[in-house]
């Protein structure tokens, strides 16, 4: 198949183990454990482990993130993901941990969860410098953005390696009259990234329902974090038939690019 150079790459899905954390906190006796989640999710094929050390420390905390860089040592062919505000904790994470991607969310400490991007051309000037210095570090840098093709060509200016669509908009579309109007939006937004050399990733509630549309109807999606929809189907399901289910949907996609 001739296929465009930017979606020869099949989507990696980074799962984000965020939400088995918050139900290990709450008790002190260390289940379920972050890392055999991880471990298992990578046992069963996830191309990478993302997690979101909010300051506050709700769920992921400062020594999960460390026990998961030594596991990924051991899967030294699947990434590690680790999102935050680079003004709160997350260079110290970044200076330590040296992950393949640091994923920049500019989420306010109390923040109940992630729900915009960053605000272009306002925020580059102070983006630019963090981010010099995780590519100093060898690590990649997502800029969580809306998907707005306007701002990709300051996203890029900044000196970011990629950004990360916030797909919740999406995700809440998905059945409605508005879905179809919706997907272009990321469609768009994501050739203009692709248009100034970014990469293009996706996340915050997508689902088993929702993924594979999107992986056909956006070009060149890298990588999709999924954490919330994925970790509740696993309740159901394990995190083995969990993840290959979401690598089926993302393959459904994939196979069917360019039929739609
Ligand atoms: C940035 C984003 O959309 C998610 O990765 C984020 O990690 C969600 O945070 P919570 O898991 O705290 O809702
Ligand atoms: N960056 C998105 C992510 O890591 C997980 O978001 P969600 O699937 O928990 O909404």
């Amino acid at each position: 198949m001739n296929m465009p150079q930017h979606i020869l790459h099949r989507t990696a899905l980074s799962v984000n183990v965020n939400k088995v954390a918050l139900v290990r906190n709450t008790r002190h006796l260390g289940i379920p454990s972050v890392t055999r989640a991880a471990e298992l999710c990578l046992q069963a094929g996830a191309q990478g482990i993302t997690v979101h050390p909010r300051p506050d420390e709700r769920h992921i905390r400062r020594q999960d993130v460390f026990e998961l860089a030594a596991l990924m040592k051991d899967w030294p062919d699947r990434e590690y993901n680790i999102e935050g505000n680079p003004s709160q904790n997350l260079m110290d994470f970044i200076r330590q941990v040296r992950p393949h991607q640091a994923t920049f969310v500019p989420d306010s400490e109390d923040q109940f969860t992630s729900d915009h991007g960053w605000s272009f051309p306002q925020d580059a000037e102070r983006l630019a410098p963090l981010i010099a210095e995780c590519k100093a570090l060898g690590v990649r840098v997502s800029l969580f953005m809306d998907p707005i093709p306007e701002h990709m060509a300051a996203a890029k200016a900044a000196g970011a390696d990629r950004v990360e669509l916030y797909t919740e908009p999406y995700a809440a579309a998905w059945g409605t009259p508005q879905h179809a109007a919706e997907l272009q939006r990321y469609a768009a937004a994501a050739q203009a990234a692709l248009d100034v050399g970014l990469g293009v990733n996706a996340g915050h509630d997508l689902n088993r329902d929702n993924l594979a549309a999107f992986v056909r109807g956006v070009p060149g999606v890298l990588e999709v974090s999924i954490g919330h929809a994925l970790i509740a189907d696993a309740l159901e399901l394990g995190y083995a038939a969990t993840v290959q289910a979401y690598l089926d949907c993302i393959a459904a996609g994939f196979a069917s690019i360019g039929n739609s």
